[in-house]
């Protein structure tokens, strides 16, 4: 059988070493070529390890052949799916440029979707490519969606922060908000799973995956991370997926769909935590608040990029938890849908610029409050 090439974008991070994992232990893959930011030390360990040649990095290796933009590297090597997992808006751009010179995109990175759905799905059927999701809740419901849909729900663990006693909430700093329950993941998204932004942003990659209205839609936790999707059909029948916690089976299943290749230890089906219990709203508001604007695309955009910058200062202890809540609101409310609409992806572009801005004022007003 003949390899498939495979181009890793965020090669040195959480989904992008998993993915280097994966395609070191099931046969027909070949890596041809990564992007990275700065860790070098990583990247020339999977350059080296895997004998890829090619990379894209705002930052020099000093080996290897170095692209000067994600879309050249891509161009170039033209691979057979290009596994997008950098994060935030970077990896926003990072996915567009790649699009057309790939035949599949394995998507971890769901900023694309939250911030630029129908410019990715158009992309995606322009250039006839397919569209797979690695997110595992969405994995989850990919691999058990059918027909006479009636509703759809994605599991959440409730992050760090879910049985911290309320009162203790906004004073959290970064490493106790960084202990995540059930997963290993990078900094952002652990911040995002606390504040449940993760989730916000998750139904929102739902409704852009699988066309389910929102109102179709619902969250619940389950606090072992073991449920990962359930699908409720019209003649009532209930869909769950299920399995310990481990990016690298839906990872693995975006490299090998519609085969099935992976092999993993096997749970104990007496160990399963199938508890499906309620998002509070008390302590996770920006979970409800951004539901509220789940499908105007200009307030998304706000609210990732007002989210990313908040996390980051929060993780750099210039704000504390509560404040990661009041940047983002602040950014969000002020969004002027009445004069500002996003007809093309330079205006997604710009939106995001101006909300960073204003997220960066919101911050400083906080820090120094
Ligand atoms: N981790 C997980 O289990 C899951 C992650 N996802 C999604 O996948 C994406 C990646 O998440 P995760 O792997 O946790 O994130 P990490 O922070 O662990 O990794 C991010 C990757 O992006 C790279 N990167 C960051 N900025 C740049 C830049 N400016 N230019 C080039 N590369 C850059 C990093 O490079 P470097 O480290 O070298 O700087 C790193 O390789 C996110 O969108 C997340 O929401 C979705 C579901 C689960
Ligand atoms: C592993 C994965 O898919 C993450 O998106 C995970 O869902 C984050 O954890 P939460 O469910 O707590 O947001
Ligand atoms: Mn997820």
């Amino acid at each position: 059988m003949e390899e498939k090439t495979v181009v890793i974008l965020g090669a040195t991070g959480s989904i992008g070493t998993q993915t280097v994992d994966v395609i070191k232990k099931i046969s027909g893959f070949k890596v041809t070529g990564i992007a990275f930011g700065k860790n070098t030390e990583i990247a020339k360990k999977i350059m080296t390890e895997l004998s890829v040649e090619n990379y894209y990095s705002p930052t020099e290796l000093g080996f290897g052949r170095r692209f000067t933009s994600y879309g050249d590297l891509v161009a170039y090597l033209e691979p057979d799916i290009v596994v997008s997992a950098i994060t935030g808006f970077e990896g926003v751009k990072a996915t567009l440029a790649s699009i057309p010179f790939t035949k599949r995109l394995a998507l971890a990175t769901k900023e694309s979707l939250v911030c630029a759905g129908r410019f990715v799905k158009n992309l995606c059927k322009k250039y006839g490519v397919e569209l797979i999701p690695i997110d595992s809740e969405h994995s989850a419901i990919f691999q058990i969606i059918e027909n006479s849909v009636e509703k759809i729900v994605l599991t959440a663990s409730g992050g760090a922060v879910r049985d911290v006693p309320l009162e203790k909430l906004n004073s959290l700093k970064a490493e106790q908000v960084l202990k995540h329950p059930t997963w290993n993941m990078g900094g952002r998204i652990t911040v995002d799973s606390a504040t449940m932004v993760n989730k916000l942003f998750e139904v929102i990659e739902a409704n852009e995956l699988f066309g389910v209205p929102f109102e179709n839609i619902d969250v619940k936790i389950n606090p072992s991370s073991f449920v990962h999707g359930l699908v409720l059909l019209k003649d009532g029948t209930i869909k769950i997926h299920a399995g310990k916690p481990d990016m690298r089976v839906p990872i693995a299943y975006a490299l090998t769909y519609p085969e099935r290749r992976y092999e993993n230890e096997k749970p104990r089906i007496e160990d399963f935590d199938l508890r499906l219990l309620d998002v509070e709203k008390e302590r996770y508001p920006l979970f409800y608040f951004g539901l509220q604007y789940a499908d105007s695309l200009e307030h998304r955009i706000a609210l990732n990029a007002a989210d990313e910058v908040a996390v980051e200062k929060f993780l750099a202890g210039k704000i504390d938890f509560k404040g990661i809540e009041l940047v983002v609101k602040r950014v969000v409310e002020n969004v002027d849908k009445d004069n500002f609409r996003i007809d093309n992806i330079e205006d997604v572009f710009f939106l995001d610029e101006i909300s960073r801005k204003k997220a960066l004022e919101e911050v400083e007003k906080i820090a120094n409050s």
